[in-house]
Order: structure tokens, then sequence, then C-alpha cells
């Protein structure tokens, strides 16, 4: 019947321990947040402007390119005639372009970003406008066929000509070939592009520089620029994500972002407070995808749970009616640790923003002491948050059966949209590498008595050698320490291990590339031990009503036992954790799955995800799955016809000729 709730996902409604709409002003920062987001949501998704095209699953490439950017063009029309201000801009476009993120959108996502963080006073001035009105429409353009991932690599060059005061822009080789911009192929007409800087004779590595590609009249390549789209990847197919050729491009001089690094007239050049400075886009960039994962792993988890309610499978015993899916206890073991996971990426984003905003503050003041923590918490969250997201989505899938696998239920978009994150902006094994450097080095200084601070400052505190006693493993204090022993272990281990490969005789980069997979467990355990104490720390210091607390506790135990489990040989290597602490850790897991299970709908829901941001029909609010998984289908292109003109073209003819034969 037309506007009930499947009686199933009421019921779970009306069963919850805690008020779902306290849990999501806490999570959005308030109530009047919460309540100006759903108006601004509201603005886009009763638009007529963005509805009436069809579910992009069934679109062609060209369409899916063309619809978004028309979207992406009204969105710019309606923030100008809603008057929506700078904080409700990327809420009203991510409700507006819900179905897909155009290329135009790097102008927002990057080019933006890179004019800021990169542009002096001067440039900002010139080109944020322009940017923002979208007179210009901008890419990032850095990675090269060749090389994404040795930035140091790059072979795309601009050298400095002091007779005209420009640089040339040049790409000398196939592989110097700028490949995977997004927005470049076919949308953009400038790009901040990263080259070599040549400059008197000298090459000064990687700076960005902002380069009109395209006529402004009529978007034809700019002289000595060859553009093109890649092709189609495994999802976001309504991005041109593009490559471009440069054949000695002449700019001016001006049009190096010199923020950090300049390039004075008669060619002489000035050195940044740090090279790295020239990278502070990625890090900003990097920092923005943990909140990203953790929409993502919500989104994942709402599919999964709301549908895991609404089926029904099998019998648990026999004679009774058939369960709902999710009193499996299997599946809450899939599903639970997920909704844990986006929880609490979801405040390990929170943390990522302050601290941004709180060391690039310093930065901007010639305090350039927290560059190092920055980049290895921006570059070892993003790595370990998408690739748990990732992994956690396709969980999900699978925990949907079949109808999972459909295109129906959103999850595989959701998911080759989300993987896409863990090779964009760094490739994940590489930016964990990074997060272990930077811990070699504190490790390092710790053992020479320095007191170390911040995210690593438990290195230096947690004591190596075993505890012995029984623990309380129940206990959130103690889960914690737990994660921070084997984090500290394992760094201990890494860096001891890389110092007796050195002592063999090896070079310090050779010790470095055999200890790697070493390397990259022990930055992981940091990272998780973070994101652990994180949580811990959020739930117990929240002003919240007790009942979201509770809840919340028994969300961050889970969180922590189910890595403490999944990971028991870590903890038990140095004898931390017994056996006997490991099988407390298992049943009490046991005890909080059956907990949650009663507030898992509550759960999901408060992360409140209209249903057009999920675009799923298991994931639907009011669970009427079956008859929208129906009406769904029909909408297949092959259902246009009852027969298709293949049986015409190539059955018919097939079938003839065989019954002749017989
Ligand atoms: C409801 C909603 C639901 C769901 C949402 C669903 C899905 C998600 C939503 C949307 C997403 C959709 C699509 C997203 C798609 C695309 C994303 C958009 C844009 C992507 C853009 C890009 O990819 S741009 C290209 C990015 N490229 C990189 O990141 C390159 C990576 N490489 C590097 O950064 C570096 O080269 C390196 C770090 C690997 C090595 O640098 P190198 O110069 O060789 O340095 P080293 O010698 O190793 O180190 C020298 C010292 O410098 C330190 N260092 C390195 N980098 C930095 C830095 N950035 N800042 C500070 N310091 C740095 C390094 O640690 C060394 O320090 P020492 O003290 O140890 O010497
Ligand atoms: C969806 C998407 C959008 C993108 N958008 C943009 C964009 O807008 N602008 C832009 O400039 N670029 C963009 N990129 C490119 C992206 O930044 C690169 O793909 C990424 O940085 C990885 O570089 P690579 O592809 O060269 O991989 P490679 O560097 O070739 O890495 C391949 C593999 O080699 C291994 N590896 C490489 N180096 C090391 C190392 N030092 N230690 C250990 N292992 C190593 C890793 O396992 C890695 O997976 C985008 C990419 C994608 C997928």
């Amino acid at each position: 019947m037309a506007g009930q709730v499947n009686p199933d996902l009421a019921k779970e409604r009306e069963n919850a321990s805690f008020n779902t709409q306290k849990l999501t002003n806490l999570l959005y920062g308030g109530a009047e947040k919460v309540r100006r987001r759903r108006y601004i949501e509201s603005l886009a998704f009763s638009d007529p402007a963005y509805s009436g095209d069809e579910d992009p699953v069934f679109m062609s490439r060209e369409e899916l390119y063309s619809s978004q950017l028309k979207r992406a063009l009204t969105t710019v029309q309606r923030v100008k005639e809603l008057n929506i201000t700078e904080e409700d801009l990327s809420t009203y476009r991510n409700a507006a372009l819900s179905g897909g993120m155009p290329g135009l959108a790097l102008t927002w996502i990057a080019f933006i970003p890179t004019i800021l963080q990169q542009g002096t006073e001067e440039q900002k001035q010139k080109w944020l406008k322009p940017a923002q009105d979208l007179s210009i429409v901008g890419a990032y353009a850095q990675t090269e066929m060749g090389h994404g991932t040795f930035v140091r690599g790059l072979e795309t060059t601009a050298t400095y000509d002091p007779s005209t005061q420009e640089f040339v822009i040049h790409s000398p080789t196939l592989t110097s070939t700028k490949w995977w911009p997004g927005g470049l192929g076919k949308t953009s007409n400038y790009a901040t592009v990263m080259a070599q800087l040549y400059t008197q004779g000298k090459c000064y590595g990687p700076h960005n520089f902002m380069v009109q590609i395209r006529s402004l009249e009529d978007h034809t390549p700019c002289p000595g620029v060859t553009l093109g789209d890649i092709g189609p990847k495994m999802e976001g197919n309504a991005n041109d994500n593009g490559f471009a050729r440069f054949d000695h491009v002449r700019i001016p001089r001006e049009n190096m972002l010199m923020k950090f690094a300049r390039v004075e007239p008669d060619g002489t050049y000035v050195q940044p407070a740090s090279s790295k400075l020239a990278y502070s886009n990625m890090v900003y960039l990097r920092g923005t995808f943990v909140m990203s994962a953790a929409q993502a792993l919500a989104s994942a988890s709402t599919i999964a749970v709301r549908y895991s309610c609404v089926r029904r499978q099998s019998e648990m015993k026999p004679g009774e009616p058939e369960p709902q899916i999710l009193d499996y206890q299997t599946q809450q073991y899939k599903l639970f640790p997920q909704l844990a996971a986006a929880y609490a990426f979801w405040f390990a984003a929170r943390f990522m923003t302050q601290q941004h905003a709180s060391i690039t503050g310093s930065m901007e003041k010639g305090d350039m002491s927290g560059l190092a923590e920055l980049h290895a918490l921006s570059a070892g969250l993003k790595s370990y948050t998408t690739a748990v997201m990732s992994a956690g989505i396709d969980v999900c899938r699978m925990s949907c059966g079949g109808h999972g696998y459909s295109h129906a239920s959103g999850l595989p978009a959701l998911f080759s949209t989300g993987t896409s994150l863990c090779t964009a902006e760094g490739e994940n094994t590489v930016m964990m590498l990074q997060t272990a450097r930077y811990l070699v080095k504190c490790f390092v200084q710790s053992q020479s008595g320095k007191t170390l601070s911040g995210t690593v400052a438990y290195l230096s505190a947690v004591q190596p050698s075993p505890v012995s006693g029984e623990r309380n493993m129940s206990d959130l204090g103690t889960q914690v320490t737990a994660f921070q022993h084997r984090a500290a272990r394992m760094v201990r281990h890494a860096a001891l291990q890389m110092q007796t490969e050195m002592q063999k005789g090896k070079s310090r980069e050779d010790a470095w590339n055999s200890c790697s997979v070493l390397l990259i467990k022990a930055a992981q355990a940091h990272v998780h031990s973070f994101v652990v104490r994180n949580f811990a720390e959020t739930v117990q210091t929240v002003e919240v009503e007790e009942s979201v607390r509770a809840v919340l506790t028994s969300l961050c135990q889970l969180y922590s036992l189910h890595g403490i489990t999944e990971h028991a040989g870590d903890f038990l290597m140095d004898g931390y954790l017994t056996g006997r602490d490991i099988d407390a850790a298992s049943s009490l897991l046991s005890a909080v799955l059956a907990q949650l299970r009663p507030d898992a709908v509550a759960l999901v829901d408060a992360f409140d995800l209209h249903d057009k941001m999920l675009h799923s029909v298991l994931g639907r609010y009011d669970g009427r799955v079956y008859e929208h998984l129906y009406q769904w289908a029909q909408k297949s292109p092959l259902n246009k016809t009852e027969v298709h003109e293949s049986y015409y073209k190539y059955l018919q003819p097939f079938l003839k000729s065989n019954r002749a034969k017989l």
C-alpha cells in the first residue's frame, strides 16, 4: 500500500533504545545544522531541473557526461538565485549531483583549493572569483602517464625565459603526457599544471603553474596544447578524466603559483620554507577523503542494515516464520563492524579537519613544526579509512545476497566510486609508507630521550615489556591501551629490524624496502590505534543524552573488540594480551553484537541519508523493497520492447536455420 513503511522496519524504529534525532544532531554539529542541511537538500530534491533524468546506470557514457554537466551548471545558477551561502554550498551540490561527480566539480574540489593553498594574495584576487563564478573551469593536472606516485619523477617542464618573463610548459616524452586529471578531457579551460621548474639552468623540482588550455571563445585547445578524454573507467564516468600534452606553451611569469617558492623577473629562484609546501593542496584533499570514506561506509551500512531487516530467509527454528536475516549472528558480524567503522571515521574526520585548520593556521604564521605530523596523519588516515571503506562496502554488498549484486542496490556503484579513493590523491600503500617514515623518525627520537607529542605521544609513553595480570576487556581504556601497545611494539619492531638490516650492510633505502611490509603493518596499527582512541574519547567526553552515549559506547566497544579479535596475533605476540584476554574479547564481541541488534536501524537512520542520496532500492527508508525492485527492472533498456530487435537480427534466423536442419 502506498505510503506505508514495511512493518518490520517500522517495528525496528519503535524499539530503538535512543532518540535517533539526538544522534543525528551530534553527527552534524547540532539541531540547527541538521535542520539547515535538510532544508538545503530539499531545495535540490524538489527542483524539477534535477529530476526526470533516467537512472545513471541505464545511461551511455555520453549521456551521463552531458546530463551531469547540465546539472552542475544548473547548480551554479541556483546557488545565485537561492542565495546559497558558502557554508551550505557543498551540501547543495552533493544533493544536486549525487548521481555522479561531473568533471566540472574538479574546479570546486581541486582547482580552487590549489589556488587557495598555493596562490599569493594577488593570484587569489585574480583567479579565485572567476573560478568560483565558473567564468573559468579548472582541472588539477599533476599525474602523468608515466608517473603518479613519484612526483619528483614528473617529466613536464616549466622553463623560465627571462627575456620575455615567461615560462615555457613542455611535454618532452609520451610518458610526460598529463593523464587522469578530472575534468581535463572535455570540460576545463584552465589547469594548474605540476611541472619541473627550470631557471638559470637549474632544476628546482615540481611546482604548480596556472595554464590556460582552451579558448574562452570557442573551447578549442589553445595553440600547442593537445587534449582529450582517457576513456571509460570502473565508475565515475560522468567525469571526463583527461590527457594533455604541451608543445612549448608560453605562460606569463605571474602564472607560477608563488605563495611559497618564487621566481624573480631575472630568473632568481627564492626557496620556500619547506620544499614540501608545493604539496600542501594534496595534504588538504587527503584530509577531506576521510569524511568521504565515513559517508560512503555510512551509505553502504544504511542500505545493508535496512535490507537485512526487510529480508526474511531460511528457518532458524523448525516450523517458525523465516527470520529477518539481521537476526543471524554472522550477518551482524559482517555488518556491525562496518557501521561502527563509519562512526569511528566520522569522528576521525572531524579531528582531521580541526588539526588541518590548527596546523595550517600556525604555518601561516611561519611555524612549520606541525607540517610533518599533518602530512603523516592525513596520509595515514586517508589510506586506512578508504581501504576499510572499500572492503567494507563489498562486505555490505555480499551480505545482501543476489540483490546486492544488482545495480538496483546502489552498492556496485558505491563500491566502484568509493574504491577510487584508495588510488586517487596518493595510492594507499605509498601513503601508509609516508606515515611509517614519520613513525620511524619519531621512534628514533624517543630512543634518544625526546618526549613525543601529538598523535605519536604514546610511542614514548607505552612500555614495550608485557604487562601481566587479569584485564577487564570490556573497559574502553584497557582496549585503547592495548591498541597503543600493539602499535608501539610494531613500530619498534619495524624500526629495529631496519637497523639490523643496515648493520648487516644494507643501505638505508634497501633496508627500508626489505622492511616495508613490517613498516606498513606498523603504520596501519598506529592509525587504527588513533581511530580507536579518538572514538573512545569522543563517546566519553561528548555532551549528549545518556541513552545516546550508551549506544555509542557499545558501538565503540564493537569497533575496538572487532579489531582486537581480527588482529589477535599482533596483541598476543609479546604476551601483552593473553589467550584468555582474546577469548574474553570474543565473548564480549558476541554480547555486543546482540546488544546492538535492536538499535541497528536507528543507528543507520541517524546518518540521515536521504533516499535521493542513497540511490538504492534495497536501502529505501520505507523498506518497500520488492515492489520497487520490480519497478526498477522495468526501466532496463532491454525492456523497451517486448521482443528485442536482436531477436529479428540474430536469434530468429539462427533458430529457423536450426529448426530446418532437424
Ligand atoms: C552520501 C554520500 C555517499 C558516499 C560518498 C561516496 C564516495 C566518495 C565521494 C566522492 C569521491 C568521488 C570521486 C573521487 C575521485 C577523484 C578524486 C579527485 C581528485 C584527485 C586528485 C589527484 O589524485 S591529484 C594527484 C595526487 N597525487 C599524489 O597524491 C601523489 C602521491 N605522491 C606524493 O605525494 C609524493 O611524491 C610522495 C609523498 C609519495 C613522495 O614524495 P618525495 O618528494 O619523493 O618525497 P620523499 O623523498 O619521499 O620525502 C621527502 C620528505 O617530504 C615529506 N613529504 C612528502 N610529501 C609531503 C607532503 N605532502 N607534505 C609534507 N611533507 C611531505 C616526506 O615525508 C619526507 O620527509 P622527511 O622528513 O622524512 O625527509
Ligand atoms: C578516479 C581517479 C581520479 C584521479 N584524479 C586525478 C586528478 O584530478 N589529477 C591528477 O593529477 N591525478 C589524478 N588521478 C591520478 C592519481 O593521483 C594517481 O593514479 C595516483 O597518485 C597513483 O599514481 P599511479 O597511478 O601512477 O600509480 P603508481 O605510482 O604507478 O603505483 C602503482 C603501484 O605501485 C606501487 N608503488 C608505487 N610506488 C611505490 C613506492 N614508493 N613504494 C611502494 N609501492 C609503490 C603501489 O602498490 C601502487 O599501487 C586520479 C586517479 C583516479 C583513479
